[in-house]
């Protein structure tokens, strides 16, 4: 199987039910570009490079990540909540994403078909959603590769956290180069080999020798365990707190950041991560009201992104239908988070 068996290439249908247009205005849905090739994926995508695409949005909407990593659904969905909000902001002076192309989906629906029924307080299900994640692995990194492979810079959106993995894969392979990455996380995802889940995508990348140094920032002291610390620790990888942050203080966000980005190496490729369960208020996976502001997430994707090195945008996390107050907020609010940080990612890296 190639990249081009576990995409779903998107054309104007496949959008239609999310956009709306308006009189003497552009919006972004009307600038964005979608790939007509009929060449395989591969070729596909270099054409676009060479057409002038530098961005690729490309969805991974899948929650078997999440729940192979004992936690809650539906981050099957952040996508859809993106673009109905993404697709129709007016393009203009500031911003307008004519060098963007809007690819599709990763190949999940028969994955998510098969977890369906799986209950992960269970032994055997457990497994079983662990070597979904790990099928899942196996596409999202073809895809990805295809797509640095043509000199391209994804912004990949949806799905667990697990999905960091494939991408750093992907990333060191088109490379031919170790990676690095930087994390905005109340989570170091640096659980133990035990298994593909959304804890351990890192862990994961740095034991196959992909990721050469990584830095979390905003990582929670309540939220990882002495393993992890200890893991993340004698694999030579930093965190800066949220207790540092936002509690002490003894540090500031942009402080924070720039541990990472003037230790890392400007010859090796970064990629940027945000778990959105980061974010206070977030319908997310693991859902929190003691964490950073939308602002301070958009702050961490400009400044990081402003690497010369940078390769990608991953967001993840995001499960609309777990807002508190229900799915129609969820959507309205994972929409405008997902959109501000894309646009954040956009502003930083075309300036
Ligand atoms: N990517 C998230 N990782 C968290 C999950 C937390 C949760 O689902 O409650 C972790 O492993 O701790």
């Amino acid at each position: 199987m190639t990249a081009h068996n576990w995409i779903k290439i998107y054309n104007e249908s496949n959008i239609s039910e999310y956009t709306a247009t308006r009189e003497n205005e552009t919006r972004f849905w009307q600038s964005l570009s979608f790939l007509k090739s009929q060449s395989p994926l591969p070729e596909a995508l270099k054409d676009a490079a060479e057409f002038g695409i530098k961005y690729v949005l490309v969805a991974v909407n899948e929650d078997i990540g999440p729940r192979g990593n004992c936690g809650n659904g539906g981050a099957t969905d952040g996508w859809h909540a993106f673009l109905k909000r993404f697709l129709n902001l007016p393009c203009n002076q500031f911003l307008t994403p004519s060098n963007v192309l809007l690819l599709g989906e990763v190949i999940t629906d028969d994955l998510q078909q098969q977890s369906e029924t799986l209950d992960n307080s269970l032994d055997a299900d457990l497994t079983r959603l662990r070597t979904l994640c790990e099928e899942l692995d196996v596409r999202v990194s073809a895809v990805l590769k295809a797509i640095f492979d043509a000199g391209l810079e994804p912004i990949v959106i949806g799905g667990g956290h697990n999905n960091s993995f494939g991408l750093l894969q992907a990333l060191s392979n088109s490379q031919q180069k170790q990676c690095q990455a930087i994390n905005f996380d109340p989570h170091a995802d640096f659980r133990a080999i035990e298994g593909r889940h959304s804890g351990n995508g890192f862990s994961y990348a740095h034991h196959a020798g992909y990721l050469a140094d990584y830095h979390v920032v905003g990582m929670h002291e309540q939220k990882n365990n002495d393993t992890i610390i200890a893991s993340l620790q004698s694999a030579g990888f930093t965190y800066t707190t949220y207790q540092d942050i936002l509690v002490s203080r003894s540090t500031s966000l942009t402080d924070a950041i720039k541990v990472a980005t003037t230790r890392f190496d400007p010859n090796l490729p970064l990629g940027i991560e945000v778990d959105v369960d980061a974010i206070s208020g977030m319908p997310v996976s693991a859902y929190t009201n003691c964490g950073f502001s939308v602002n301070d997430a958009e702050h961490f994707v400009y400044l990081s992104a402003k690497q010369a090195n940078t390769h990608y945008l991953h967001l993840c996390e995001a499960a609309p239908k777990n807002h508190p107050q229900g799915a129609a907020q969820g959507y309205i609010e994972a929409g405008q988070v997902l959109s501000g940080l894309v646009c954040s990612y956009l502003k930083a890296r075309q300036n």
